[in-house]
């Protein structure tokens, strides 16, 4: 695979080269006043000195199992690096469907033992919500997050409650594939090194994301590996920044944003927390509309298409109908 070197906050990375350019996000302290200027025009932009989770330090695979308790961790396990993440509540609706993963729960003492046998045939990639299950010295680091700066930015951008915070722990080269999610994120990062493809919302038309109905919906139906061009042409017009964060770094991560997330090989073991919000309810709707508010239309209108018609195999046809010799 050809790779090219990259030199992020002062390191050199070799890293995976892809069809597309990219440009680097901003990397600045989180006090600066054009990173606070970047997130409320909902930007991307990775921060420093942020200590978010700085009661979350030291966090390690030794600490996490003497201290997650004996709670259940979801585990998925993939054979290509790949975790494309699929929805299990649209499974039924999509009989066709294979998951490209598995995953199993099971303790964090379990997870981090197959993780030391690192059998290399399987990939894991933990990914639970942290919960009250949790042993009491994690509770104290979870309640020592940096929340009076988590709260002055919900409350500047006029975010929504947060939802969830993830804990992701993933093997060396793991891969998340390019997706996008309907919330803010703040995403705070451990252990290791992630790299981050991100795209602007305004990209959607490069990255054909599956129907609304399909599990991976808002996922990416191109494999950035091996792009189809004959069916995905505008792929190749795909303009993208990347990030890599660190251990302490925190990556502002705006909704709408299509994101890839590779855990960089040789780096060891990655360990992430998610912050998401959910977005704030649109009181009144500004013009000229962003491309995410046009992306949030968009779904809208599919999903009360799919309703009406009560037959997803119909979708292809309305559709092309509505727009065939129209619009195109
Ligand atoms: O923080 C984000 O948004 C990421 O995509 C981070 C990504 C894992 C996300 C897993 C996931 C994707 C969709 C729904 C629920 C869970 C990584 O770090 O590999
Ligand atoms: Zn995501």
């Amino acid at each position: 695979m050809a790779t090219v070197e990259g030199v992020y906050g002062g390191k050199r990375f070799n890293l995976k080269k892809y069809t597309f350019p990219t440009q680097q996000i901003p990397r600045l302290h989180y006090r600066d006043p054009e990173a606070e200027r970047l997130i409320e025009s909902g930007q991307p932009v990775v921060l420093t000195d942020s200590e978010l989770v700085g009661s979350a330090y030291h966090w390690d695979l030794a600490y996490l199992c003497s201290n997650l308790g004996s709670g259940q961790y979801t585990v998925y396990s993939s054979e290509n690096k790949k975790f494309k993440y699929y929805d299990e509540k649209k499974l039924p609706q999509n009989k066709d469907f294979t998951p490209p993963t598995s995953h199993s729960d099971m303790t964090f003492q379990e997870f981090a033992s197959k993780l030391k046998k690192n059998n290399t045939s399987e990939c894991l990639y933990l990914q639970q919500p942290l919960n009250d299950s949790v042993g009491k010295r994690v509770v104290m680091d979870f309640t020592n997050f940096n929340w009076s700066w988590a709260n002055e930015q919900q409350r500047k951008n006029r975010w929504g409650p947060l939802t969830s915070n993830l804990l992701l722990v993933g093997m060396e080269g793991v891969i998340t594939p390019a997706h996008y999610d309907e919330q803010e994120n703040l995403f705070a990062q451990i252990q290791g090194y992630k790299r981050f493809l991100l795209f602007d919302p305004s990209q959607f038309e490069c990255l054909y994301p599956y129907p609304i109905y399909h599990p991976h919906d808002r996922q990416s139906q191109v494999d950035f590996d091996n792009p189809d061009l004959d069916k995905f042409p505008m792929f190749s017009k795909l303009k993208g920044y990347e990030a890599i964060v660190g251990p302490k770094d925190v990556l502002y991560l705006p909704m709408y944003w299509w994101h890839q997330v590779e855990s960089l090989p040789g780096y060891g073991e990655t360990i992430s927390i998610t912050f998401w919000y959910k977005a704030a309810p649109t009181m009144k709707v500004v013009y000229p509309l962003t491309a995410g508010q046009k992306v949030a239309i968009m779904r809208n209108i599919e999903k009360m298409i799919a309703e009406a018609l009560n037959d997803n195999t119909e979708m292809p046809t309305f559709m092309r109908t509505m727009v065939q010799g129209r619009y195109t």
